[in-house]
């Protein structure tokens, strides 16, 4: 089956500028594909150009088989783009707000009244259908933001940054409208620098720096990018108390004096340690043997464990760090 969507060498030049640099990925229907990068990476140029709304200098992009740079009158309905910055119109109410833009979308009468109560439905806005959309929360107008794009119930969904600036409650409800939309069988983008944010979301991700896509691919795949680990992460913790005085600082010492032991500091209520590992030794061995060393010499270890990597530990390895 050929994916719906088909990004090759896309290239967009602002003068000298180079803001999108030979990218290319696929996406299959039903999938939600991170997009990762920091300001200025090229992030909005992509996503711009996915909606049809700038022109790439070069390369394709086929939706559903079609090109959207010749015809893009034909993939227009097939598309729904929320910007990073959307507005809403003073004096007017969430249902008024949305019946307006599925008038836009060219719906009449009760096929329009039916698309508008279901979008309500889906994203929960049917209990504020007469509220003002200026007197509501951040996390509920980005709602109405959403409903507007799915009016016209697109196959691809193209979100610039749409978990900035909402709290983790509205974070978590939108994760949840985003899966059930992919489970409607839509394609899904999600542009973000809110990483970790991304992890549980996304399905597959791209990571993007200064226009060019340095990795793609499962989320799964790209957290154990280099765990055919060179190293591993631990977090030990000690019990505190009278009895405990100077544990810390001597398990610090302790720690650093163990030969694979390359970087120990504090994390919180916790020392976070980095554990280099021999060839042919797996994680977990490494890691019992440094436990073994800690509790030989007496200190109250009361948890010990391997950091899980995030997806912010794929973007560092990636990037190599630059854009910490
Ligand atoms: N219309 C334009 N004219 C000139 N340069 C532009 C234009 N639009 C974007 N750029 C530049 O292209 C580069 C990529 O910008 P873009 O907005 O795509 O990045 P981004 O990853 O979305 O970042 P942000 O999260 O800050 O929006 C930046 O250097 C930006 O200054």
């Amino acid at each position: 089956m050929s994916p719906l969507l088909e990004v090759k060498g896309l290239r967009r030049d602002y003068g000298a500028l180079r803001a999108v640099d030979d990218v290319s990925f696929k996406l299959e229907a039903g999938s939600i594909l991170g997009f990762i990068g920091p300001n200025g990476a090229g992030k909005s140029t992509t996503l711009r150009i996915l909606a049809t709304l700038d022109a790439p200098t070069s390369g394709e992009v086929l939706l559903g088989g079609h090109s959207l740079v010749d015809t893009p009158d034909k993939v227009r309905p097939l598309i729904g783009y929320m910007p990073d910055r959307y507005g809403t119109y003073d004096d007017v109410t969430v249902f008024e707000f949305l019946d307006f833009f599925a008038r836009a979308y060219g719906l009449t009468g009760a096929k329009r009244r039916q698309r508008v109560e279901s979008v309500m439905g889906f994203t929960g806005l049917g209990p504020l259908a007469d509220k003002l959309t200026t007197a509501l929360s951040k996390g509920m107008r980005q709602r109405v933001a959403l409903g507007r794009t799915l009016l016209h119930d697109p196959q691809l969904l193209l979100l610039d940054e749409p978990a900035d600036g909402l709290d983790p409650r509205a974070r978590i409800e939108l994760r949840e409208l985003l899966r059930a939309l992919a489970d409607q069988g839509k394609a899904v983008i999600i542009s973000s620098h809110i990483l970790t944010e991304l992890a549980e979301i996304c399905d597959t991700c791209a990571i993007i720096e200064q226009g060019r896509l340095l990795a793609t691919g499962k989320v799964e795949d790209l957290l154990q990018q280099d765990s055919n680990l060179a190293s591993v992460e631990l977090t030990v913790r000690l019990a505190t108390g009278p009895e405990s005085e100077g544990a810390w600082s001597r398990a610090e010492r302790l720690l650093l004096e163990q030969p694979r032991v390359s970087r120990v500091s504090k994390e919180g209520e916790s020392l976070r340690v980095s554990l280099e590992l021999e060839p042919g030794t797996g994680a977990d061995v490494a890691s019992a043997a440094l436990l073994a060393v800690l509790v030989t010499a007496g200190l109250p270890v009361c948890a010990f464990g391997m950091r899980e990597r995030n997806l912010e530990d794929a973007f560092m390895t990636v990037t190599k760090g630059r854009l910490a």
